[in-house]
This record gives structure tokens, sequence and C-alpha cells, in this order.
């Protein structure tokens, strides 16, 4: 396995999805940081609870793996509810959803994954579902084509995204309340590597947990992957679970300090010897690097934007004067940031 699989957000294996059903927090005392995103859902919650009626519907947005199907399942439970779980690619037609929308039961919470995959006719029925509780069922072909009203059970629709911007407003509007979910800080990502490896009944010591903690690219799914891989290190090398091991098992697997995985690497490299450090256009970088401007643009850009190496200007991307400085390359804007300054 490369350094690039073991830092990709997404899930990569059946074993790892059954590995993170074991380890996703329950409750939402259980999960860990998101604190303005917690209050919110709390209150918004708490209010549903109290007036009896279900919860408003919720639209969680941020990178991947950063809690957004775990804080779903938080909701379901917290209100007591059961989850029903769907996707936007596995939407294509109208028809899919009216069948998963039409066998909801009273309060159900509804979860659709990359909401913003879903189809067109899908999405305008979602419009009227979200907001009365009833889609209209169109029943024959041509002239004779009647639509016929179907009333719905109550109930909460809980979307994620990782490209908000990609949803068409009516159906932004219809969410009552959008969590923008944040990368972790180090001390968060240690608080979720702890309760890992206490779940994993692995005796890591605090020096080997921050280290990982600093090299997760702020995302818990691959903060507990790497505390898999230390863990085998340790079992087949012997010896404690410390710094050394951690240095040596993530040296291992080629990731570097920063957590940065080969995609990364090849589009900071690109930007600073290709185009001096930019500004470069999202899609020349794509198609320089041979990735989707989409994987571009939710998945890698966000971190090394937050990590500092980039800056993100009307004119394009804009590597920084410690990208240049991390990469050891030449600044030929010398400590100018080009096409900022
Ligand atoms: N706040 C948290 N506290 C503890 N563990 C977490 C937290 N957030 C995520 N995790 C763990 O990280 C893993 C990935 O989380 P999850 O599947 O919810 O991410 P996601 O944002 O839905 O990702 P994707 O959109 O790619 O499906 C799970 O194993 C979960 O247990």
């Amino acid at each position: 396995m490369s350094g690039f699989e073991l830092t990709t957000p997404e899930p990569i294996s059946e074993a790892e999805l059954v590995f993170e059903g074991a380890l996703r927090p329950k409750s939402l005392d259980e999960f860990v940081g998101q604190a303005k995103v917690r209050g919110q859902l709390q209150l918004l919650l708490q209010a549903a609870g109290i007036q009896g009626r279900t919860a408003d519907h919720i639209l969680l947005a941020g990178p991947p793996g950063l809690g957004k199907t775990t804080l779903a399942m938080i909701v379901a439970h917290e209100s007591d509810k059961p989850l029903r779980m769907s996707s936007g690619p596995a939407i294509q037609h109208a028809g899919d959803l009216a069948a998963v929308l039409s066998s909801l039961v009273p309060g159900e919470v509804l979860f659709i994954d990359e909401i913003h995959r879903m189809a067109r006719s899908a999405e305008e029925m979602l419009y009227l579902a979200m907001e009365d509780f009833r889609i209209d069922i169109m029943v024959g072909k041509g002239a004779g084509a009647t639509s016929v009203p179907l009333d719905l059970a109550p109930f909460t629709l809980v979307g994620a995204t990782t490209r908000s911007g990609m949803l068409p407003n009516p159906l932004r509007d219809r969410f009552g309340f959008t969590a923008h979910l944040e990368f972790y800080d180090e001390s968060e990502l240690e608080q979720v590597l702890f309760r890992a490896a206490r779940m994993l009944n692995f005796d890591i010591d605090r020096a080997g947990l921050a280290e990982i903690a600093g090299r997760c690219r702020g995302t818990p799914r691959i903060a507990n992957r790497l505390l898999r891989r230390v863990r085998d290190y340790v079992l087949v090398h012997g010896g404690a679970a410390d710094l050394s091991a951690v240095k040596a098992a993530l040296t291992l697997y080629d990731v570097d300090e920063l957590g940065l995985d080969r995609l990364d690497r090849a589009v900071m490299e690109i930007m600073l010897t290709r185009f001096g450090g930019g500004p470069v256009g999202l899609n020349t970088l794509a198609v320089s690097v041979g990735e989707e401007a989409e994987t571009i643009e939710s998945v890698v850009e966000p971190f090394l934007v937050r990590i500092g190496l980039i800056t993100r200007t009307p004119r394009g991307r804009v590597a920084t004067p410690q990208a240049f400085a991390h990469f050891g390359a030449p600044n030929p804007q010398g400590s100018f940031l080009p096409g900022v300054l």
C-alpha cells in the first residue's frame, strides 16, 4: 500500500468500513471536536424533542473523513429514530427517490451522502418532499399523464456534501441548518486516537499519538488508519509503541511530517517547478497531475490551504513562501507571494 492510499480521506476497503463502524462515536457527547457544530446540533435536536416534532433538515458540508456519516447516525440515535442511508449516486431517477421517501416511517432520519450527485429530476422531487412532506408521482405517459399527490411521513433529511457550492440554491435553502465541518486540530485528533487506541486495546504512548495526530491531514479517518498501521508495525517488530515506532512505521508508509501524500506532493511540485509558484488555474493543475478537478478542489486543496502551503487568489492557486521552504525549491519572487502582493 502506498502513502497515497494511506492518507486518502476516503475509506479504502471493506475491512476498513467495518473497523470504522466499531469506532464511531454513538452520541454527541462522545463526538470529539467540532464544538460549534455539536452545540448547534444539540440545540436543534433538543428543541425538536421539546415540541415533539421531527428535527429540521440538516446539511453537513466539508471534506471527506471528518465525521459526516457519524453525525448523521448520531442525529438518528439522539432523536431515538431509525436511520435510512442512501447516496446521491444511487439516486439516478426520481423513481429511486420516490421509493425511498414513500417507505419512510414517521420521524425517520434519511441520510443522503454526496447529495450533490443526485439526479436533477430527483432533486426537484426532494424540494416538495422536504417542504410539505409530499411528492407528486407521474402516472402514465404523454398527453394522458397525470400527477398523483402522495403524502409522506414527516422525516428529517440529513444531506452530506464535500461540495456545498454545487448544490442548487433551492435545495440548499430548504435545509434548516448547515453545519460546516472543519479539519481537526492536533489536540482533538489526539483525543480521537486515544479513544480508538483504548478500544483496540493498543498500548501506545502519548508522544506516539501526538506524532500520528500531526501527520493525518486533520482527518479522523486518516488518524485511525495510521494508528492501525503503527499497530501492525509494533506487532511485527516488537518493542514499545512509542515515538520512534510511530516515526519508523510512518516513514515506511511514506507519510511525511505534514501528512502530505503522493497527490499533495505532485500538486505542490508542479506548482513550484513548472509554474514557478503560480498563479495556476484549477483545471490546469488537475490536468498536469492527471486527476479530476473535483478531487483537487474538494480533497487536496482544502488541506493545502489549511496548512498554509497554497492560497487561492482570483487569478488562480498560488504557492506560499512556506511551500518553497518546505520543498526546498528556489522562490523566483524572493519572499513575496506572487499574485498576492
Ligand atoms: N469527531 C469524531 N470523533 C471520533 N471519531 C471520529 C470523529 N469524526 C470521525 N470519526 C471517525 O472517523 C471515521 C470517518 O468518519 P465518517 O465516516 O463519519 O466521515 P465522513 O465525513 O462521513 O466521510 P465521508 O464523507 O468520506 O463518508 C469513522 O471511523 C469515525 O469513527
